[in-house]
């Protein structure tokens, strides 16, 4: 079961068949894939009713008129209806909550997370993604991470707050919008990733010239208004080089850590420099370097390194020393045109071709960075199928 609590005060329908009823307690199981609560908490299921022996009929109430995801749940709805023993038939019929039942949802679903759900005390872990300068893959290790950890069986949020390069929408396939239950945003969801994206707020042709105040403004929301649920992991894609959002990203997720993805090639002293003084200057603790990128080797064995090789472990090394702590090299993934194609695709490596070598050292990193803190042993940990 999941670790915060249930929405409180929404309706569950009465039923009068015994296999009515244990129909809708077998809806118990399906998960609004956006909320990813059980439907039946949600106050989705309107009616189960037994129409004639063995067959029934489920009412359910979407969120909005044209929910992109009344497919599956409406699949997800039949598929539980008929496991039930007894059932024959199971006929789904969908209708869409009223205004006023839409309001008890978001009042429901607020009342039932804190403010911020990355506060202090907060379980789930939190990455920010960081490096010290543009194209060196920041955006693309991020989403196969965060896609690899998903396939781990966490559950994984993945914040993309690269204002002016905001990349990882693309990168996972995902073109549509946010729902929206009044002032609730609910996140698209790719491959098991909740994910947001200041491009999914933007109109693509208008630039925008963000100021400080702005972009703290766009990921308190972020953190705030968007329904995440529980979450094991949540990944933040940071613009590159230090600026005010990797700052926003210490004041309103205290407890995130840096990763610092670079080039084999960059002046590793420089990149130690800008990651360190980030992370002084935050007070943020770094979990590691990814260097992306490496050298790769061809298929008669010939090593291409086209950026040189080594320069990850250097900057782990020299921001150990900068920083008096132990920051390791999470791992070097290679140059891989795999890698390329399935970004420009939307589908990400680790599960298009996860025998490639790229995919092979991204989900290495992932494996090292799965590590859950001691203090979540024995606390109902938020894994639910999806
Ligand atoms: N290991 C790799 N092998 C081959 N191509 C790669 C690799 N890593 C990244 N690329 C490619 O390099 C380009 C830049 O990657 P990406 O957009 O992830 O960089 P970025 O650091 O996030 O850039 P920015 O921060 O400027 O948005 C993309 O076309 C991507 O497919």
């Amino acid at each position: 079961m999941s670790g915060a609590p249930a929405p409180r005060g929404l309706p569950r329908p009465e039923v009068t068949t015994d296999l009515a009823r244990a129909v809708l307690a077998a809806l118990d199981d399906v998960v609004d894939p956006e909320i990813r609560r059980p439907v039946t908490e949600l106050g989705m299921v309107r009616a189960v009713e037994e129409t004639a022996p063995g067959a029934v009929r489920v009412t359910v109430l979407l969120t909005i008129e044209g929910c992109p995801l009344r497919g599956t749940i409406q699949a997800d709805v039949v598929a539980a209806a008929r496991r039930v023993p007894g059932v024959v038939e199971a006929e789904v019929v969908l209708g869409v909550m009223t205004p006023a039942e839409r309001a008890a949802l978001q009042e429901a679903l607020r009342a039932s997370r804190p403010a911020n759900p990355f506060g202090p005390d907060s379980l789930t872990r939190v990455l920010a993604v960081a490096s010290g300068k543009g194209g060196v893959g920041k955006s693309s290790v991020t989403a196969n991470l965060a896609v690899a950890l998903a396939a781990r069986g966490l559950a994984v949020g993945l914040i993309d707050a690269d204002v002016h390069g905001y990349s990882i929408p693309g990168l996972l396939g995902i073109s549509g919008s946010p729902t929206r239950v009044g002032e609730l945003i609910l996140p698209p969801v790719s491959r098991g990733v909740k994910v947001i994206s200041i491009g999914m707020f933007l109109d693509a042709d208008r630039p925008v010239a963000w100021r400080g105040p702005m972009l703290h403004r766009a990921l308190e929301q972020f953190v705030t208004d968007v329904h995440w649920g529980d979450l094991d992991v949540l990944l933040v894609d940071l613009p590159p080089g230090t600026g005010d959002i990797a700052i926003s990203t210490a004041q309103l997720l205290p407890a995130s850590e840096l990763v610092v993805v670079t080039t084999p090639q960059h002046a590793a002293a420089q990149v130690a420099a800008r990651a360190g003084q980030l992370a002084e200057q935050t007070g943020q603790t770094v979990a590691g370097v990814v260097e992306n990128m490496g050298p790769m080797t061809l298929p008669d064995g010939t090593v291409l390194d086209v950026f040189g090789a080594g320069g990850g472990a250097e900057v782990a090394k020299r921001l150990s020393g900068v920083l008096g702590t132990d920051v390791p090299l999470l791992g070097s993934v290679p140059l891989d045109p795999a890698l390329r194609r399935g970004g420009d695709a939307g589908d990400p490596v680790v599960l298009g071709a996860p025998d490639s070598p790229a995919a092979r050292a991204l989900a290495d990193v992932a494996a090292r960075l799965a590590v859950r803190s001691q203090s979540l042993r024995g606390r109902g940990l938020p894994l639910r199928p999806r």
